[in-house]
């Protein structure tokens, strides 16, 4: 029988599961691995009556697929997506549709799209967010590229994406790789936001005492507040697991050198080529690899000592200003990761809709959060805004929170817990609310070393001096 609606090649934790979404949706779906136990075992896990079948080979796989057919690849990003491509290929007719769903670097997919445009498949890129549940149940899908060919998946895509308020997470974003690229920024704003939890917990706990069952009250009161997210909600219940070998708190079990597959740093790299600011996610890829210098943090552990000269700060008190410092920095968080995305829709000609971005982020993806309601409406009230610090209600919350976020860091440059990305989230927005930096004093020095030629404030032109005659 060849006329399996879909097929997915990688069944390991995104595509096994989002065949069997796709096969509780009832469409007919097939999955290609060269593992035969992950393949056999596609099928005993979907529900009876659903079309789905699992294979080792290429060539059954093309065979069962209808025409034109339409491929998903949810492979390790890089070498194994083009090694995936290089084996199916020869299996392909012209017309037949290949999906990245993996987190594959945007010019990748440039390259992909070229390649198999000339071949006449129609290749694009889907970044796909909410990890095992979320393609299980409903996620997040952030498509681009070839539009013909996404409105052709459109109704298998909708059927299964997440829904808010009944309106399905997933839209077509933009030309070319803007896919993808849109779930590089994704996350980058992850990574920033992880690490805003991950500072909050040190200070809390390292700073002020905090214990498990404490700190899990705190990240539930807030998940319960208007800082509601997936992030907040998971760390909650993260302070409850008991490990089942020890009977003590896993958390505590857990070592603190951060792993990292890379697209933080792709979004960081990215956003300095096409100069945008982000310096929050900058900080946070920086903290994870500071993370892996364990050696030589026990070593300066003992060797560069600070005492705790904090005044005297209630528990309450630390709660209540830290929870307004995070929706400050959290804000800024969002602002700086949209505000690459208004760029990089120029720079690379995606076309981007800024409004649907956050509206299909609202559910199913790992960054979903109250606050994106809010920057939809933002994007509703100024369609073109470069950054959304701009608009008038989001102002108003960080008016309302930036004496918080200061408390904060001077307690915890107090205590010398360090809080990196809150602070260069503030730094970010005293740069933004700056009328003046002192950069002139950068292009001094440039022309005086270099004759590298400076602009002046009162003449128009570029201007040497020599300086030292
Ligand atoms: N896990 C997550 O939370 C998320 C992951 N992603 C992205 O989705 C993509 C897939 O991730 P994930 O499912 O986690 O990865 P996994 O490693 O769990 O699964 C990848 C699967 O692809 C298989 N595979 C590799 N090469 C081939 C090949 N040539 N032919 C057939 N199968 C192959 C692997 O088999 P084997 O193990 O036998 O080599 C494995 O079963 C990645 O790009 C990832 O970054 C995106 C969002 C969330
Ligand atoms: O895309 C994802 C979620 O949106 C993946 O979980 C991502 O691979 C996690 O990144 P890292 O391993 O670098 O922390």
């Amino acid at each position: 029988m060849s006329n399996y609606e879909f097929g997915i090649v990688g069944l390991g934790v995104m595509g096994r599961n989002l065949l069997l979404n796709m096969a509780d949706h009832h469409f007919s779906v097939v999955g290609l691995d060269l593992d035969a136990e992950k393949a056999s075992t596609l099928e005993k896990e979907a529900s009876s009556g659903h079309l789905i079948k699992g294979t080792t080979s290429p060539e059954e796989f093309v065979t069962l697929l209808k025409k034109p057919r339409a491929i998903m690849l949810l492979v390790p990003a890089g070498k194994p997506v083009d090694l995936v491509i290089e084996s199916i290929m020869p299996l392909l007719e012209e017309g037949d549709i290949i999906v990245d769903g993996g987190n594959s670097f945007f010019t990748d997919t440039d390259r992909r799209v070229a390649e198999l445009t000339e071949k006449n498949i129609h290749y694009f890129g889907m970044g796909i967010s909410g990890g095992e549940k979320g393609a299980r149940f409903g996620p997040s899908m952030m498509p681009g590229g070839h539009r013909e060919s996404y409105e052709r998946l459109r109704p298998i895509f909708e059927a299964v994406s997440a829904k808010v308020n009944g309106e399905p997470c997933v839209a077509y974003l933009g030309r070319g790789s803007a896919g993808n690229y849109v779930k590089m920024v994704h996350n980058g704003i992850e990574y920033a936001i992880m690490a805003l939890i991950s500072e909050t917990y040190d200070l809390l706990h390292r700073g002020f005492g905090f214990k498990d069952d404490k700190l899990q009250e705190v990240f539930e009161s807030w998940n319960n507040s208007d800082l509601q997210s997936f992030l907040m909600e998971i760390t909650s219940e993260i302070f409850k697991k008991e490990d089942k070998t020890t009977g003590r708190r896993l958390i505590n079990l857990i070592s603190d050198v951060a792993r990292a597959k890379g697209t933080g740093k792709w979004t960081a790299q990215n956003a300095m080529n096409i100069q945008v600011p982000v310096p929050s996610i900058d900080a946070a890829v920086t903290m994870r690899d500071i993370s892996k210098y364990k050696m030589e943090r026990m070593a300066a552990s003992k060797a560069l000592i600070w005492k705790d000269n904090t005044e005297n700060v209630g528990e309450t008190e630390i709660v209540s200003i830290l929870k307004d410092a995070f929706y400050f920095a959290m804000l800024t968080v969002y602002a700086q990761g949209m505000s690459q995305l208004f760029v990089a829709s120029k720079e690379y000609d995606y076309g981007l809709n800024l409004e649907e971005v956050v509206k299909i982020w609202r559910g199913g993806c790992i960054i979903r959060a109250a606050c994106l309601d809010d920057f939809m409406h933002a994007y509703r009230r100024t369609p073109n805004s470069s950054n959304l610090l701009l608009d008038k209600q989001i102002a108003s919350i960080m008016q309302k929170n930036q004496s918080a976020i200061r408390s904060t860091i001077k307690i915890a440059v107090d205590k010398g817990i360090p809080l990196a990305v809150f602070m260069s989230s503030l730094s970010y927005f005293d740069a933004l609310r700056s009328e003046t930096l002192p950069t002139n004093l950068i292009q001094a020095q440039r022309d005086y070393f270099g004759a590298h030629l400076y602009e002046r404030i009162d003449m128009e032109g570029f201007f040497h001096t020599n300086w030292d005659e």
